[in-house]
C-alpha cells in the first residue's frame, strides 16, 4: 500500500469546477456554472423523469461536455504500468468508450457498458476495426439491473459515480461488490465536484465513495491526486484503488 490521504478536497470556484467539466466542449460563460454545455445538460435532467431518458436525450443532441476524445491519461499510464489486473474488465458508463479500448488487449478483454443505443453505437462505430477490437465489446444495458455471466477483476468507474443522483450510490457500490470477483480491483478515478447545485454531474467526496464501498469491506490501497489529469481538470481528481479486505460481501 502507497499511502490513504484523507478525505478532503480542495476548494475551487463553481465556475473553474464547470470549466473542468466542459473541457473538450468549450468552457465560458453563461449558466450559473459557468459553462453553457454543462447547463444544457442539467436542462435536460431538470424536471425529473426517467434518468435513462436523459442521457438518451444528451448523446441525441450532442450534449456530452464529460467527453475527453481520448483515453484519460492516468489509464494510458496503468496500463503501461503493467500494475492493471488482468482477465475481464468492465467500464460502466464508458460514453464514447475511449478507456475501454485503452484497456483492452490479449491479456485483458473489456465490457464498456452503455444504458444509451446512441452512445453505444458511436463506441461501436469508431473502435469496430482497431487492432485490439477482439478484446472489448460495447453492451447496452442498466448498469444496475444488468446479470453477466461472470464476475470481473477489475472494474473501472470515471465520471459514472459522479453522474448518478446520490440517492443511487449504495446500489452504486452494491452492484460493483456484486459484479466484482471476491479479489478483484475497483479503481476510481475520483472527478471531485464541490459546489454545483443539482447534476449531473453531482457534487462529491472521497468520503461518500469510503461511505458506501467500506461497509462492504473494500479498502482504498491507493489514494491519490491524479497528476496526469488533464489540465482542466488538474486538482479536481483523485485516483483510488480499492481491493476487498473485509468479509462482507453484497447482499444482493
Ligand atoms: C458523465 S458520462 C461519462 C462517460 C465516460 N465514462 C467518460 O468519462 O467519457 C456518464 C455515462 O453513463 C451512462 N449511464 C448513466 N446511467 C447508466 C446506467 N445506469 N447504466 C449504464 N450506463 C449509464 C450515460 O449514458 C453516460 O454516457
Amino acid at each position: 500500500m502507497r499511502h490513504v490521504l484523507p478525505a478532503g478536497r480542495a476548494v475551487v470556484s463553481r465556475g473553474a469546477r464547470a470549466a473542468a467539466m466542459g473541457s473538450s466542449a468549450g468552457a465560458g460563460a453563461g449558466d450559473p456554472g459557468g459553462n453553457p454545455t454543462v447547463g444544457r445538460l442539467r436542462e435536460i435532467f431538470r424536471g425529473g423523469g426517467d434518468a435513462a431518458d436523459g442521457w438518451e436525450k444528451s448523446w441525441e443532441t450532442g450534449v456530452t461536455p464529460w467527453d475527453l476524445g481520448k483515453p484519460t491519461p492516468i489509464i494510458e499510464h496503468l496500463v503501461k504500468s503493467g500494475t492493471l489486473p488482468k482477465g475481464r474488465a468492465l467500464v460502466p458508463g464508458c460514453g464514447m468508450g475511449y478507456d475501454v479500448v485503452a484497456l483492452a488487449s490479449p491479456e485483458r478483454f473489456v465490457v464498456g457498458l452503455e444504458i444509451s443505443n446512441i452512445a453505444a453505437e458511436k463506441a461501436k462505430q469508431w473502435s469496430s476495426s482497431l487492432p485490439n477490437a477482439d478484446w472489448f465489446s460495447f453492451l447496452i444495458a442498466d448498469f444496475f439491473k444488468w446479470r453477466p455471466s461472470e464476475p470481473f477483476d477489475l472494474i473501472f468507474d470515471y465520471t459514472f459515480f459522479c453522474a448518478l443522483d446520490p440517492s443511487m450510490r449504495l446500489a452504486w457500490a452494491e452492484t460493483v461488490s456484486r459484479l466484482l470477483k471476491p479479489d478483484g480491483e475497483l479503481i476510481t478515478l475520483i472527478y471531485l465536484i464541490s459546489d454545483q447545485e443539482g447534476g449531473p454531474p453531482y457534487n462529491n467526496t472521497v468520503a461518500d465513495y469510503q461511505n458506501v464501498l467500506e461497509p462492504l469491506g473494500f479498502k482504498a490501497v491507493w489514494m491519490e491526486d491524479n497528476e496526469l489529469a488533464i489540465k482542466p481538470r488538474k486538482g479536481f481528481e483523485k485516483l483510488g484503488r480499492w481491493k476487498r479486505c473485509g468479509r462482507r460481501q453484497s447482499s444482493l
